[in-house]
């Protein structure tokens, strides 16, 4: 098949992505009344004289409380992304501070390795605990107003002090101090004020183990309410999975999702990496690891994925951060050498990237994808990875595209835009960002998306389905709904390609948090009949 870029690129992109990226108005529990007076500027400035700098710095103020209470303000208020910000490293700390001066007016001394760790934990931890911390702040406050109209900085300050007296156990006294001076000096004395009486208030209700928590009781209503905040979610996702899970499931689940992500390396054999050579790379920087029970070529990762980072095995393309069960989808698909795959929304390229060093140098992936930054992430990751031969991007909205391509593909393999809620532990903040809402609109667009990618399957050929969600409502339903528009196809049982621990009873691959210990994933393989 030859399918030149002339043909394929950049038919007009009219419709907007919906995906697991998408931020949109937070839906808070308690809502708040007062308007932002900390501006997270995004401007750069002329570069300060050292002088300057050390007259702004202050070393009273602990640096890696400075610089969560700033990541929080950049999360909330600015739109960035938890997981990037983590993802970013040491290498960033000059950027980092120079964020802290512009939000807070000072620099702190720089961030070590322990400050570093320090606010990945209290960074993901305030965000995943928010719903829960809030209840606890506004309970102590002397009355809800004063938490309603609270300004966001001082907010963020008394979520990192709650959350590192309850939940990290963090030596009482010194965390209110800690806070206590970062509001002072940060905003002003009342607000240390303030930050003082509360933490002080929890510090006392805690050590008479009385904390002001709601009791799970009453109707069904009620007890959703508790729960959403005993385990911190929105009322929404827990009252779904109480109906589709039952409630003892549910809260495993939300167990999962508030505890500290583990990740998945993959041996880049695409380069030539072996998983071998990647222990002995692992070994060297003291990191420890676990083979995969599953994949042969992933290793798992409990802590130090932060030494990876700084070491640049990732940026060298010896391996990827990939969860395993991404990496099933990818066995789901089955790319053998000398096929053609088409990879229906394929940016950023985790999947891409695996399916084209399967091939083992014969064939190609098609990789099409709508967002144009995203794409151009994947086509730097394909060079480093060096299996940029097997892959060619298209930008293009798959509707169109399927619309107007004559050509018939071995495998089409659509990783569905979805709510991600199979990933809730890894995407710290992506629970408050989705809203019922959502999933009605994402439905809409998986039915589409599948029909679109349904033409480019060749008689006898694979469609795999997949998303990063475990709401049967994105996953069997939609499965269900496009057999019946689409009698020409059936399911093709999964069995053969993963451990049979992750086959449904209707053959379709699903990877279950509570249950595997991986993200929540689903993919189902279906044939064109001939
Ligand atoms: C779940 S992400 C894909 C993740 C990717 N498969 C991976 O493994 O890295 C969904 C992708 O669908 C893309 N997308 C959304 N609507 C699309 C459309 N109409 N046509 C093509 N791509 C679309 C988004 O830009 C996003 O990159």
């Amino acid at each position: 098949m030859n399918i030149s870029m002339a043909q394929v690129v950049s038919p007009p992109t009219i419709l907007v992505s919906v995906d697991t990226q998408t931020h949109k108005a937070s839906s808070k529990p308690l809502k708040r009344t007062h308007k932002s007076n900390t501006s997270i500027s995004t401007k750069r400035k002329v570069p300060r004289s050292p002088l300057d700098r050390t007259q702004k710095l202050n070393l009273e103020v602990s640096p890696h409380r400075a610089v969560s209470a700033v990541r929080l303000m950049r999360i909330e208020l600015g739109g960035a992304f938890a997981d990037l910000l983590n993802e970013k490293g040491k290498g960033s700390g000059d950027n980092e501070m120079a964020y802290v001066e512009r939000s807070l007016g000072f620099r702190t001394k720089a961030l070590d390795d322990r400050d570093l760790r320090l606010v990945t934990d209290v960074v993901g931890g305030a965000i995943r605990w928010r719903r829960y911390l809030d209840h606890l702040i506004c309970s102590l406050c002397h009355d809800e107003n004063t938490f309603r109209s609270m300004e966001p900085l001082l907010l963020q300050i008394l979520r990192i002090g709650v959350y590192e007296i309850v939940k990290l156990d963090m030596p009482p006294y010194a965390v209110v101090d800690e806070n206590v001076t970062l509001a002072k000096v940060a905003l002003r004395p009342g607000a240390g004020n303030l930050v003082n009486g509360i933490l002080r208030k929890l510090v006392r209700v805690k050590e008479n183990n009385s904390l002001p928590l709601p009791k799970l009781e009453g109707d069904d209503r009620a007890q959703a309410r508790a729960l959403a905040i005993l385990y911190s979610h929105p009322v929404w996702m827990v009252r779904r999975w109480t109906k589709y899970l039952g409630q003892e499931e549910a809260i495993k689940l939300m167990v999962w999702n508030n505890s500290q992500p583990s990740f998945s390396l993959r041996a880049n054999t695409g380069k030539g990496v072996t998983r071998a050579d990647l222990v002995t790379q692992l070994n060297v920087l003291k990191v420890p690891h676990e083979l995969s029970l599953h994949l042969d070529d992933f290793i798992r990762v409990k802590t130090g994925l932060q030494n990876v980072i700084q070491a640049g095995l990732l940026k060298e393309g010896v391996c990827a951060v990939q969860d395993e069960s991404a990496g099933l989808v990818v066995s789901v698909v089955d790319p053998q050498p000398g096929e053609s795959i088409v990879d229906c929304c394929a940016a950023p390229g985790g999947k891409t990237m695996y399916m084209a060093s399967r091939l083992n140098g014969q064939g190609m992936v098609y990789a099409i994808d709508i967002n144009k930054g995203r794409l151009r992430i994947l086509t730097e990751t394909a060079k480093s990875h060096q299996v940029n031969s097997f892959i060619t991007t298209i930008e293009a909205d798959l509707r169109l595209f399927a619309d107007s391509n004559v050509v018939n593909y071995d495998k089409v393999l659509l990783d569905a835009p979805c709510s991600g809620l199979g990933v809730l532990s890894k995407k710290a903040d992506l629970r408050w960002n989705r809203r019922l809402e959502d999933l009605e609109q994402l439905k809409n667009l998986q039915d589409e998306l599948l029909d679109a990618a349904s033409l480019l399957v060749k008689p006898g050929g694979v469609l795999i389905y997949s998303t990063c969600s475990i709401d049967p409502e994105e996953n069997e339903e939609r499965v269900d709904a496009f057999l019946l528009r689409h009698p020409e196809f059936c399911i093709d049982p999964a069995d053969r390609f993963v451990p049979s621990d992750f086959i449904t009873k209707r053959g379709f691959y699903s990877s279950d948090p509570v249950k595997h210990s991986l993200d929540g994933a689903f993919a189902a393989r279906l044939v064109r009949a001939l």
